[in-house]
């Protein structure tokens, strides 16, 4: 069988089979393939109920590891990995955390929620991890009841859009009664963040309370002179009451404070929470409180939560030079729908007004573009592991469980379990918070309608776990084939939200996302029934499991039944061979059958090949048709970003434009001020000083009219000197004309037209 795939693969896949009831007389059709002394069995075969004549293949199948029945809660949790899971959430030293999911797929009562959240008598996974979280990192975990410069940095840290509250906070504003008033010692800031206190349980309803007025209350925060406080001693229950309802708390010893007196006195003195309890304990003095709870809303009695396995002794490796805070929060998957199980309507059920629930979204927020998160859930600060037990219980109370006919107590959700776990650089300036989450996660069963006998709203449910189940079965064997193809398939995990939920961090991690952690690999315990659902487990088995044979047995010796029959119509002592004797007639028909046989093995094979292939390429439509619809989608997105990016382009050029004409239009205005400034200065110089002006007219006149002067005296010496010569011209033409009179007419004709040419008549001479 192929082994490669694991490696790569975005999962480890365990087998985990349940023990079967005493009452079934079921036939088993699964066997774990057993390997040497010392070995854990890694292979299961499956082989169809003796009844159904239909099919007789063995199918083989593969997974990291097989834990048959006799395996227990704590065996289970060592071997799965989740102390290495824990510790990849909390992170090497100097490093950040990275994020976990452990989950449970399987058939309706196949055992899923046992694994998870454990049994009356056995701690779930979940509670280990709990234990061995707190057991480890107490000493190093902030502490947020008396400091809420740290609560608040812790909210402030927080990226998806959540209500961080205080346990002590949380727990008080459920099961507190919700006639009192808040309490004293409580800090504004955290009255703000808590919500109202909502309708009682029905236990506190039910019985006589002591009026809380007569106890003195010291808030979740607690002053110093709270601490201090002579009041603090009248608020102490009766001890024996106390522990015998809480016997867990009464032993432990909160790792922060060894010197302080009694883990009670520790609540009584920090917490809200201690109302509650006091509360419970004055009604157990009085009522029936200890017998079996009567209501699903009952305040969770830690005393009644099983301790068993212990983790106490695992070895834990993390950075403890490094501050942690603990954070827990808790949603359903309903329809596919994303519930909140901590903001549920609990209380307001108690006054029977019960609230229409709001789905949440699964969504980048502006604190997390690059990872999807549930958007707006309450989350739990938690402080120590019995207040994390309380919430968790509390959150229980509210996941939607119905009785079937395969499981009296069906989850008819899928439930995802966080923890949330803060971590920041301690100092005398701490660093800031880095967050990693774990995420546990029961799914739902897979159920046929016939055999879990449901109908109604459980039977549309049960078609909406089938469906997301379905959704899946295709993304893990999708992840799981392109582990080892050359070029991968489109995991198709947008389909519902439950896939959405598991897959979209993971596959984020591998495109383009690179700024992001990516998550460590995750665990999936498949939960099986040998004597259960053939069917339905192998459909499980088929899509989960890390590789898969299918073979069909050999027949044995048919020949004996075919003689006995005695009805051939053929000849039988006729053969291909041409022998005769009924010994080769019989040894050729034995072979005839066998071959026959044979080839019916094949074609049911190729008919189980088929299937598969029909189911790929369903799957394979499918991702083709979410690949379409995305690329439609990114082009969409595409079109958008370079639309609003040119339309701001457009808008920064005309911002710039403006811009730029205004400071053209500024420059001329001025211009043309300082213009008219110029002419206002020179008209009021003008007015002014109008002699200064005057004078200096006159001096300009004086000194361009010497200029003028000069130059027209030197023309009319020019015109004088000419004058001059042309009167002594003049004369000597006269002079000429007297010593020359009257000799010819002719001469003197010719003179005067001499003259007349020149332009200098004698007529124009004065
Ligand atoms: N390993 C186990 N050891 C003992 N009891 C078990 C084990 N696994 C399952 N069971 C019992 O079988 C019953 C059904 O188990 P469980 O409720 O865990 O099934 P499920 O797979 O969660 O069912 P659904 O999907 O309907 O919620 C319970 O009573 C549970 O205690």
């Amino acid at each position: 069988m192929d082994h490669t795939k694991p490696n790569t693969a975005l999962f480890d896949v365990y087998l985990r089979l349940r023990p079967s009831t005493a009452d079934t007389d079921r036939e088993r059709f699964l066997d774990v393939e057993q390997l040497e002394q010392g070995y854990a069995p890694t292979h299961i075969t499956i082989r169809p109920p003796v009844g159904d004549h239909r099919k007789r293949a063995v199918e083989k199948f593969a997974f990291t590891r097989v834990f048959e029945e006799s395996s227990d809660q704590r065996e289970l949790f060592e071997s799965i990995g989740a102390i290495n899971l824990v510790e990849g959430v909390l992170g090497a030293k100097g490093r950040e955390g990275r994020d976990g999911l452990l989950a449970t797929l399987g058939v309706t009562g196949s055992g899923k929620s046992h694994t998870i959240l454990g049994s009356r008598s056995q701690r779930g996974v979940l509670q280990l991890t709990l234990d061995l979280l707190f057991n480890h990192t107490s000493p190093h975990l902030v502490d947020i009841d008396r400091s809420l410069t740290a609560f608040q940095s812790l909210s402030a840290a927080d990226v998806a859009e959540s209500q961080l509250l205080p346990a002590a906070n949380f727990l008080d504003s459920i099961y507190a009664d919700n006639t009192h008033t808040p309490s004293r010692g409580a800090t504004p800031a955290f009255r703000g963040a808590t919500p109202a206190p909502r309708g009682a349980t029905p236990a506190l309803v039910r019985d006589s309370v002591t009026p809380m007025s007569s106890i003195y209350m010291p808030g979740a925060f607690p002053s110093l002179s709270d601490s201090t406080s002579s009041h603090a001693s009248t608020a102490k229950p009766s001890t024996s009451v106390f522990d015998r309802l809480y016997p867990s708390l009464a032993t432990y010893k909160s790792p922060r404070s060894p010197t302080s007196q009694s883990p009670l006195k520790h609540y009584a003195q920090s917490s809200r929470v201690s109302q509650s309890i006091l509360k419970l304990t004055s009604i157990a003095q009085e009522s029936s409180f200890l017998g079996p709870p009567s209501s699903r809303r009952n305040f969770p009695r830690i005393s009644t939560l099983p301790t068993h396995p212990s983790v106490d002794d695992v070895e834990l490796n993390f950075d403890n030079s490094a501050e942690y805070a603990i954070v827990i929060s808790m949603y359903e998957v309903h329809n596919d729908r994303i519930f909140d199980l901590l903001s549920s309507s609990a209380a307001s059920a108690g006054r029977g007004q019960q609230k229409p629930r709001r789905a949440l979204l699964f969504k980048s927020t502006e604190a997390s573009p690059d990872r999807k998160v549930v958007a707006g859930l309450k989350k739990v600060v938690c402080s120590d592991l019995e207040e994390a037990l309380l919430v968790l219980e509390t959150g229980l109370q509210e996941r939607r469980v119905a009785g079937t006919g395969s499981n009296a107590t069906s989850s008819r959700s899928h439930g995802f379990f966080c923890i949330e776990v803060k971590k920041r650089h301690r100092g005398s300036i701490p660093g800031p918070w880095t967050s990693s989450t774990l995420t546990i996660v029961d799914l739902a069963g897979s159920e046929r309608a016939r055999v879990a006998k449901t109908a109604g709203a459980t039977l549309a449910e049960a078609g909406k776990i089938n469906e997301s189940l379905m959704y899946l079965g295709q993304c893990m064997q999708m992840q799981s084939d392109n582990a080892t193809a050359t070029t991968p398939n489109l995991v198709p995990y947008r389909q519902c939200k439950l896939t959405e939920l598991l897959f979209s961090n993971s596959f984020a991690h591998h495109g383009h996302n690179t700024a992001a952690k990516p998550p460590q690999k995750a665990i999936m315990i498949v939960t099986a029934d040998p004597l259960g659902d053939f069917n339905a487990t192998s459909q499980i088995l088929r899509y989960s499991a890390l590789a898969r044979e299918v073979t069909v047995p050999r027949i044995p010796s048919v020949t004996s039944t075919i003689l006995a029959g005695g009805n051939s119509k053929t000849n039988p002592y006729f053969t291909q061979s041409g022998r005769t004797t009924p010994s080769a007639v019989h040894e050729e028909l034995e072979s005839a059958l066998q071959e026959i046989q044979r080839l019916k093995g094949d074609l049911e094979i190729a008919q189980l090949n088929l299937e598969d292939e029909t189911h790929r390429r369903l799957a394979t439509e499918v991702s083709w048709k979410v690949a379409e619809s995305r690329i439609g989608e990114v082009e969409a997105e595409v079109r958008e970003e370079v639309w609003a990016e040119m339309e701001a382009r457009l808008e920064l050029e005309m911002r710039r434009w403006r811009a730029a004409r205004d400071v053209e239009v500024g420059m001329q205005g001025e211009h043309l001020d300082r213009k008219v400034e110029i002419l206002t200065r020179g008209i009021s110089v003008y007015e002014d000083d109008e002699d200064a002006d005057k004078e200096n007219v006159d001096q300009d006149v004086s000194g361009v009219g010497e200029k003028v002067l000069e130059v027209e005296d030197e023309r009319v010496a020019e015109l004088e000197d000419e004058n001059a010569k042309l009167r002594e011209r003049l004369a000597n033409l006269e002079r000429e004309k007297d010593v020359m009179r009257s000799p010819s007419k002719k001469m003197r004709v010719l003179k005067t037209r001499k003259w007349e040419g020149s332009g200098m008549g004698l007529d124009e001479i004065p």
